[in-house]
């Protein structure tokens, strides 16, 4: 047989021949030819079908029809040099004919030649293949003789170990039958060793015999008789019995045994060929095993790649470091959009650090900043100012203001004339026939002094507004006016409002009210005022005072004359040339001309067309109404407008601020928006400030500390007992400040007082009533109350003394030495340590050192005496320690135990 490879074929496939071939019909087809070996190849044959020739010509087209196209061409390959083939058909018969007589010789040597070749070929590739084959298995054997021998020696081990305990108990009848075990799996004895390899030809007969009971616990030897020799006609298979492993490396370079174990028989009816085949077959199979283990893990593969890309994929999540703009407080859902990471992978990380979150919870800024470091961001802390920063300016250049007008609150006791002063004062102005005439009520109105200047009035008397105000950030009054009913006198709430101006550090001018009536007594309220410190002009002090009647009009223009004398002194002045700032006095949801604010504007000059931002509000100013109901284009300092155009109603004390366009507008309000909700939501959890917030606000805070105080007593004499003793309380970095002390129970004046200037009220033999309480749990004041002046006393000096540092001293209690570390399942690594001196404490502070080194601090979390948990273990004793936050304890590690003590500093 020949291939088309045989060079015979080449040159047989000339054109020469295809001539030939063509002049004849010839046919053509493809036969399947396997070979012992197990290799196949497809044989291309051709039929030349008889034709009706005459002669020599007859004889010799069965000749050539008959032989098969591989073989012809190579015997007609002279042919192709003869000169006589373009001859005709009839000549080209003879020529073959006369060519096969001549060739005859050659074509045959050719034949054998090729023969030869194709033999030899056959004989090398099967060579290489049986050599790729022997190589592989054993390779294979090799590695699994390996690992049988492994645990084999395993097994001889634990048999030894076995046989040495049997040995030293006394000998039974069954020990015969385990000497020979004890031989043939050979406990780790030289003996065994050498034992081992010398039953080469006699020993498996023999010697696995006795095994059977012995055979269950021989190690599972994997497919050993696949050694070097396979191809040599052992019948031993591929996968032989487990029993034959243990010797398996040692029989391999004997020859085998067929037969003489039957576990190891072969396979009846397989002639050697056959075998050799099989063999072969699976050898390739089993050379190819790799390959299917390779089909088999596809879906491993797959999945192996998935991981792969999703670990790159993390990688580079990993590097794409961004810069997270982090607030106060942030919700873990934002905070993961900001970092571009799941909100998944933010709970999780939570999670790790022991802390259980929503994804909607609030964390704060310090817990955010630490969360998107760890994820690889980095950090830009944002505080509320830095939203809002630029919105409102510090002050501007002395050069650039102008003086503006005052701005006054009217104060005083119930019933003692405000309104009817701030009407009689805008009658003043009506009556001067101004402009307009109309005075329409937009909670703030100007007048014109009889100097000349304005003054603008904030037409909501009170300090309880006053305040509210001042608490929601709007500073806008400049001069406060006292108003005392001549007839009444000093009243609480006239205190209250000295109180409440004092606090926001504004001047007084009084009005003594109701001059007119009969019991009026000016001389009285002057002296009342003395005793709560406010001296007037005409004791010699410097607090301007006026009698007026809000009834009959005496004194107004006097006191407006006073008023602009004061704001004069008070050198008030604003820049108007810039973007207007200001405050919303009050506002209101007007039916058809929509939401209105009475803003006050506070410096530089407020336009139509402006646009605006209010606490969470903004619009475009859409129109400026005066007072007295005309329509401004503009308003300059001290200037009170309604401003039309807001998208909502604002709340009065909100801030105003031009912005440059809506954008800001709408980041600045969605800000503030979001951060509301964000109180409103934190209000539950922490309610409010207690004195504790506030100790510890000042403790954080620099410069001088001061405690500030709102006190409500039942008597005078108590209250001024307790401002005495407080006030002398305090040293050079502490102060008590008392912003109000009065008689009566705890109104919502003063919490609001107490809120505006971050304090606590303290109620003496007092209590708080329902708007108080509400308003305190709004507000987040702590009242407190008492009923012995020494407690409340003792309480202001702890809280003062709490914002002195207070000194740490550290008391060492004892020391302990780690004998070995545990790892003990759901609780983490514990130290077992012995106390080398003095008492270890659980909860106590901790300091592990090694080779003389602090490595860390913290604290004991767990002291455990065998099984119990223990308060302390003393000198000599052994116990378990487990560490908050540690875990990295050693053998010989020292433990050193201390107690902090924090001693406060009095005053
Ligand atoms: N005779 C006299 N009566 C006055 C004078 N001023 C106010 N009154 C009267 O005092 C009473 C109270 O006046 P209001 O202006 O309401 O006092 P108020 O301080 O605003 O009172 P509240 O709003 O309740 O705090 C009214 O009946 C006024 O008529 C005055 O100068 N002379």
């Amino acid at each position: 047989m020949s291939d088309s490879k045989n060079p015979g074929d080449k040159t047989s496939g000339g054109g020469q021949n295809k001539t030939l071939s063509l002049k004849r019909p010839v046919e053509h087809g493809t036969v399947r030819q396997s070979f012992s070996h197990g290799r196949s190849k497809s044989v291309v044959v051709e039929k030349v079908k008889r034709r009706a020739v005459s002669g020599e010509a007859k004889e010799a087209a069965p000749a050539a029809a008959s032989r098969p196209a591989a073989t012809r061409p190579a015997a007609s390959q002279p042919a192709a040099a003869t000169p006589r083939r373009p001859a005709g058909q009839r000549q080209t018969g003879v020529v073959l004919r006369t060519l096969t007589e001549e060739e005859r010789e050659a074509r045959i040597r050719a034949l054998a030649l090729a023969k030869g070749r194709e033999e030899e070929e056959r004989r090398k590739a099967e060579e290489e293949e049986r050599r790729r084959q022997e190589r592989e298995a054993a390779e294979r054997a090799a590695r699994e003789a390996e690992e049988a021998r492994r645990r084999e020696e395993e097994e001889r081990r634990k048999a030894a170990e076995e046989a040495a305990r049997k040995a030293g108990a006394p000998e039974t009848g069954a020990a015969p039958r385990e000497a020979t075990p004890r031989y043939e799996t050979g406990p780790a004895t030289p003996t065994a060793i050498v034992a081992r390899p010398r039953p080469a030809g006699s020993r498996p007969p023999v010697l696995l015999s006795p095994r059977p009971p012995a055979a269950p616990r021989q190690p599972e030897p994997a497919k050993p008789e696949s050694a070097p020799e396979a191809p040599a006609a052992r019948p031993a298979p591929a996968a032989a019995p487990a029993r034959t492993a243990a010797i398996a490396d040692d029989d391999a370079p004997r020859g085998r045994r067929p037969g003489q174990r039957p576990s190891a028989a072969p396979k009846p009816g397989k002639s050697v060929a056959g075998e050799e085949r099989r063999r072969g077959r699976l050898t390739i199979n089993t050379a190819h095993n790799a390959g299917e283990e390779r089909t088999h893990s596809v879906a491993a593969f797959r999945r192996r790649m998935q991981r792969m890309n999703r670990g790159s994929a993390n990688e580079q999540k990993e590097r794409l470091s961004r810069e997270v703009t982090i607030p106060e407080t942030i919700t873990i859902q934002e905070l993961a959009n900001r970092m571009s990471e799941r909100a998944v992978d933010v709970i999780r990380m939570l999670m790790r650090q022991g802390q259980m979150h929503k994804i909607t919870d609030v964390i704060d800024g310090d817990t955010a900043q630490l969360i998107a470091e760890e994820f690889g961001h980095t950090v830009r802390r944002v505080a509320d100012a830095d939203v809002e920063e630029g919105l409102f300016s510090d002050d501007d250049p002395d050069e650039t203001k102008l003086p503006r007008p005052p701005v006054v609150t009217i104060m005083g006791h119930v019933d003692h004339g405000k309104t009817s002063l701030l009407d009689a004062l805008r009658k003043t102005r009506v009556v001067e026939g101004e402009a307009g005439g109309i005075t329409q009520h937009i909670g703030a109105y100007q007048v014109t002094s009889p100097l000349g200047g304005k003054i603008t009035f904030i037409d909501t008397p009170g300090h309880a507004a006053f305040t509210a105000m001042r608490a929601r950030g709007a500073r806008v009054t400049d001069i406060v006016v006292l108003v005392v009913a001549a007839d009444d006198g000093v009243m609480p709430q006239t205190i209250e409002a000295i109180d409440h101006a004092r606090a926001a550090g504004v001047p007084l001018i009084v009005a003594i009210n109701k001059i007119d009536k009969p019991t009026a007594d000016p001389q009285r309220v002057r002296n009342e005022l003395l005793r709560h410190g406010v001296v007037v002009e005409s004791m010699g002090g410097e607090t301007l005072e006026f009698e007026v009647s809000a009834k009959t009009g005496l004194n107004l223009d006097k006191l407006l004359e006073g008023l602009q004398l004061q704001a004069e002194i008070l050198d008030l002045r604003a820049n108007p040339d810039r973007s207007a700032e200001g405050s919303v006095i009050e506002a209101k949801l007007d039916r058809g001309r929509g939401p209105v604010a009475t803003v006050l504007v506070e410096r530089g000059t407020l336009r139509v067309g402006d646009i605006v931002v209010a606490g969470c509000e903004w619009g475009r100013v859409r129109a400026l109404v005066a007072d007295d109901g005309r329509q401004l284009k503009e308003a300059g300092p001290s200037v009170p407008v309604e401003v039309l155009g807001f998208n909502g109603t604002p709340e009065a004390g909100d801030r105003v601020a031009v912005v440059e366009n809506e954008a800001r507008a709408r980041e600045v309000t969605e800000f503030r928006t979001r951060q509301r909700r964000e109180k409103l939501a934190a209000r539950g959890a922490a309610s409010g400030r207690s004195l504790a917030d506030m100790m510890r606000d000042l403790r954080e805070g620099g410069g001088k500390k001061e405690l500030a105080l709102v006190i409500k007593g039942d008597v005078h004499g108590s209250v001024e007992a307790i401002r005495a003793s407080i006030e002398k309380l305090g040293n050079d970095e502490v102060t008590a400040r008392i912003l109000h002390a009065g008689v009566g129970g705890v109104t919502e004046s003063d919490v609001t007082l107490a809120s505006a200037s971050r304090a606590t009220v303290m109620g003496f033999n007092v209590r708080a009533n329902k708007e108080a309480r509400e308003a305190a749990e709004r507000a987040g004041v702590e009242i407190r109350y008492y009923n012995v002046i020494y407690d409340l006393i003792d309480d202001v000096r702890d809280a003062m003394s709490g914002l002195l540092t207070p000194t740490l001293r550290e008391h060492k209690l004892g020391e302990a030495v780690v004998q070995e570390v545990f790892d003990v399942s759901k609780v983490g690594k514990v130290a077992g340590c012995r106390v080398s001196e003095g008492v270890v404490e659980r909860g106590a502070h901790v300091r592990i050192i090694r080779d003389s080194i602090v490595i860390h601090e913290g604290k004991l979390s767990q002291l455990k005496r065998f099984k119990d948990d223990v308060k302390e273990v003393t000198s000599g004793q052994e116990c378990g320690m487990s560490f908050e936050r540690f875990e990295d304890m050693r053998k010989g590690d020292v433990v050193e135990c201390y107690r902090v003590e924090e001693i406060r500093r009095t005053l």
